[in-house]
């Protein structure tokens, strides 16, 4: 089902407020700067423990205040559960069903969300980190163990690169190689198993008729193919000394996004890239829901900007395919028409409240 119910406190334009969402399609509308987009960003702080918007909590809390709040109400595979957290300058408490949790990562396994934002384009032409958090959110949530291999991938990388730098022996840097070899491969291997079945869902969802199809993913592990990840580190030990980082291994992977033979982020329109990059989330949530047998919160931020109305419609089909629980903001519910929800709630935004339009 998913959250089915959600209160705010001093989070920027909203002092207090609460809303109980439908399972399906929610539909917020408002002028500008009315608050839409923060009702999303609540939700997000609630499921991940931070904005998609900044990665700083001074400016969304609400000007005047101390901290901010978010609780919600969730039902996954039909039980209840309460989740709440509490962000202030420099401390974040975080409960689940009352019982404060020391990781936020808790709160994303008990409501797993997909945001579409405006600068979600950003993923075809940002960062390669983008696109590696992209996979991982699936390994974090299809392969939680190995999370586990993640972290001691990451921690020995930092000491490698201590070592590199401080010009400590090989036999030191033996240590960390071991640790990056086989923790990074069963990363790799992950990545690699998640991407095939996302793959399988990628062209499950563009079966349906959506306009941007004929995409290819392809992965690139971050060493040279068939070369094992040790020999790799060992060989390149003179050069990163000098550099003093690590300069190979699935930190530096990425994933290669094309359609034609072209890089969505070079031949596509801003249309596409958004057409594109919703397709992704989707079939990330087909996939999820295909292998958890839970569901996602999908939120998209200003559907209809950039998109025309047979890309609006069809992104809406997909979505209400899904059967997931869906939050979309829009000036004007006139934007987003589509009778065919069996569940859907329109609520209005003004500064300060949302209210559900009867
Ligand atoms: N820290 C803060 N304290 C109080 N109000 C804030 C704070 N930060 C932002 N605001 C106000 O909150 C509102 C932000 O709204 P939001 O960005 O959610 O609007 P929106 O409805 O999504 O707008 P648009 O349609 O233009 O994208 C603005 O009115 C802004 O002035």
């Amino acid at each position: 089902m998913g959250l089915t119910r959600l209160d705010i406190f001093n989070l920027r334009v909203f002092e207090k407020s609460r809303i109980q969402p439908c399972a399906g399609l929610n539909l917020i509308v408002g002028k500008n700067a009315s608050g839409k987009t923060t009702v999303l960003e609540a939700i997000h702080i609630l499921a991940t423990g931070r904005s998609f918007r900044t990665p700083r909590i001074e400016p969304v809390i609400r000007r005047g205040a101390r901290d901010l709040m978010v609780t919600g109400r969730v039902v996954r595979h039909g039980l209840p559960m309460s989740l709440g957290i509490r962000k202030g300058m420099g401390k974040t408490t975080a409960r689940i069903n009352g019982r404060t949790i020391r990781n936020q990562s808790e709160l994303a396994r008990g409501l797993p969300v997909q945001v579409i934002h405006p600068d979600s384009h950003e993923l075809l032409t940002g960062h390669p980190a983008q696109r590696r958090g992209f996979l991982d959110w699936g390994i974090f949530h299809h392969s939680p163990a190995t999370m586990v291999h993640w972290q001691h991938y990451q921690r020995a990388l930092m000491q490698r690169n201590q070592a590199l730098r401080s010009g400590l022996s090989d036999r030191d840097l033996d240590i960390w190689e071991g640790v990056m070899a086989q923790s990074g491969e069963a990363m790799d291997q992950a990545r690699r198993t998640y991407l095939d079945g996302l793959i399988c869902e990628l062209r499950i969802l563009e079966g349906e008729g959506f306009a941007e199809e004929g995409m290819t993913l392809t992965y690139r592990q971050g060493w040279r193919e068939g070369v094992d990840l040790r020999g790799v580190l060992q060989t390149a030990r003179p050069r990163e000394r000098i550099m003093g980082y690590t300069l190979s291994g699935p930190h530096r992977a990425d994933l290669l996004l094309h359609r034609d033979g072209v890089p969505l982020a070079e031949g596509a329109s801003r249309g596409q890239q958004k057409s594109a990059v919703l397709l992704l989330r989707l079939a990330q949530v087909a996939a999820f829901q295909k292998a958890t047998g839970g569901t996602v919160v999908v939120m998209v931020d200003d559907l209809p900007s950039e998109l025309d109305d047979s890309r609006r419609q069809g992104v809406l089909n997909l979505l209400r395919g899904l059967a997931c629980q869906v939050f979309v903001t829009a000036i004007d519910s006139h934007q987003v028409t589509d009778h065919h929800w069996s569940e859907w709630t329109l609520f209005r935004v003004r500064p300060g409240t949302i209210d559900p339009v009867v």
